[in-house]
């Protein structure tokens, strides 16, 4: 297929789109529509010649920003629609053809990812209704992780959870861990033990050996693991009986607060974006000071848990919005794991930033390597795209 990939990636109140043509060199046209429904509903994005625009969409809801982002592709029409969902349950380990029955499928497993399920199907339905002629095609958030081996997706339950009710640990950010690691196998020219870590507003850490993931810190729902943008990441499981039977608290409150209440929101009272949280300490607002420690802190404790699943580490790939961007997160990260014998190099470190792929540690033998490598999830979800349509045709 010639023809460019149209990449939707759809928030319940937003639409990410990418316009990924089949040749790597070509530009790609980006944007976002954002405040869907709301009444006060905006496209933002990028045109060929890099410039940005800005158009309101008044009331518009998820079609009418589709249509919009269809008309802002300059005459350009795409060949396939693929969109990235964020659960596949148990049945999905690769990529596939949309038709009703995946749909029911996708719907079956919502309620393991209320946060994004549901509003990826409103992208998927919306895209069905406007393009029905182009072939559409769901990549998975957890189809990387489904080569996880039992010891690391099977939670100490009684087995019926999980053999009637699929009560397992998924893992999330497939997509973006496949991704680094793989470029990250290609420029160490191995193929290698990585901890990767996707840090975005969704966080998670991944250990990836010869191409397959053998553990990763999200699980059941992308809740579990790391501290993230507003979501707790682990707490203690005894935590949400405390709160029901000691404030009263229902499970809607309950879960509300951990997705949307908690993590560097929660911990500052500021703000749930790092680089706020950044300025402010460096101001002296404690609680922002707090919130990044925790973060950090958090990050080191689950790359040295997940190290336990490598045979070899060749190194740790920094990834995602802060992990591309923050070197004061991964100076304090590289700080906590001592007994790695890391070395980082703190003028590649402050210089890496910015979509700039590196390495940021004075490499010497038998050490293990750190590296940025800003993720691409749409070019990826594409690449699966066009490899599955590829092999439908034949
Ligand atoms: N220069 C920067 N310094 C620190 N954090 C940054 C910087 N740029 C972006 N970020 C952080 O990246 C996070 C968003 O990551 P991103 O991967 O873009 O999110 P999403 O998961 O929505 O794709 C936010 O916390 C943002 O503050
Ligand atoms: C799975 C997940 O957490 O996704 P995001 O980072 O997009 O919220
Ligand atoms: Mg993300």
């Amino acid at each position: 297929m010639n023809e460019p990939v149209l990449v939707i990636n759809c928030g319940s109140s937003s639409i990410k789109y990418a316009l990924v043509p089949a040749a790597a060199d070509q530009p790609r046209l980006t944007g976002l529509a954002e405040r869907l429904g709301s009444g006060d509903a905006r496209l933002k994005g990028v045109d060929s010649r890099g410039e940005a625009f800005t158009r309101d969409l008044g009331d518009a809801g998820h079609v009418e920003a589709l249509a919009a982002i269809l008309e802002g592709l300059e005459g350009r029409r795409p060949g396939a629609v693929g969109h990235r969902i964020v659960h596949g349950g148990e049945q999905f380990t690769r990529a596939a053809l949309i038709d009703d029955e995946v749909v029911a499928a996708i719907e079956a497993t919502s309620a393991l990812a209320p946060l994004h399920n549901p509003a990826n199907l409103q992208g998927v339905a919306a895209t069905r209704a406007l393009f029905a002629e182009l072939p559409q095609v769901a990549v998975f958030d957890t189809a990387f992780h489904q080569s996880l081996p039992p010891r690391a997706y099977r939670y100490a339950l009684p087995e019926a959870l999980y053999r009637e009710h699929g009560i397992r640990r998924y893992g999330f950010h497939g997509t973006s861990h496949a991704y680094v690691s793989a470029r990250a196998d290609a420029l160490a020219g191995i193929e290698g033990g990585w901890l990767t870590a996707h840090l975005g507003n969704g966080c998670s850490t991944a250990a990836v050996w010869q191409g397959q993931s053998l553990d990763t810190s999200m699980g059941l729902t992308p809740l579990e693991g790391l501290v993230m943008g507003t979501r707790s990441g682990d707490v203690d499981p005894g935590l949400h009986a405390h709160l029901a039977r000691e404030l009263g608290w229902s499970l809607e409150r309950i879960n509300d607060v951990l997705n949307r209440g908690s993590g560097l929101l929660g911990l500052s009272g500021l703000s749930n974006d790092m680089r706020e949280l950044e300025a402010a300490a460096e101001a002296g607002h404690a609680g922002a000071a707090l919130a990044v420690e925790v973060f950090c802190s958090r990050i080191a404790k689950s790359l040295a848990a997940l190290s336990c699943a490598l045979p070899r580490l060749d190194g740790i790939v920094f990834t995602g919005g802060i992990g591309e961007n923050s070197p004061r997160v991964r100076e304090q990260v590289v700080a906590l794991l001592p007994h790695f014998g890391l070395a980082l190099d703190p003028e590649a470190n402050r210089e890496t930033i910015r979509g700039h792929e590196g390495r940021i540690d004075a490499p010497a033998p038998n050490r293990p390597a750190l590296w940025v490598i800003p993720t691409d999830e749409e070019g990826r979800i594409a690449d699966e795209t066009r490899q599955l349509l590829g092999e439908t045709a034949r």
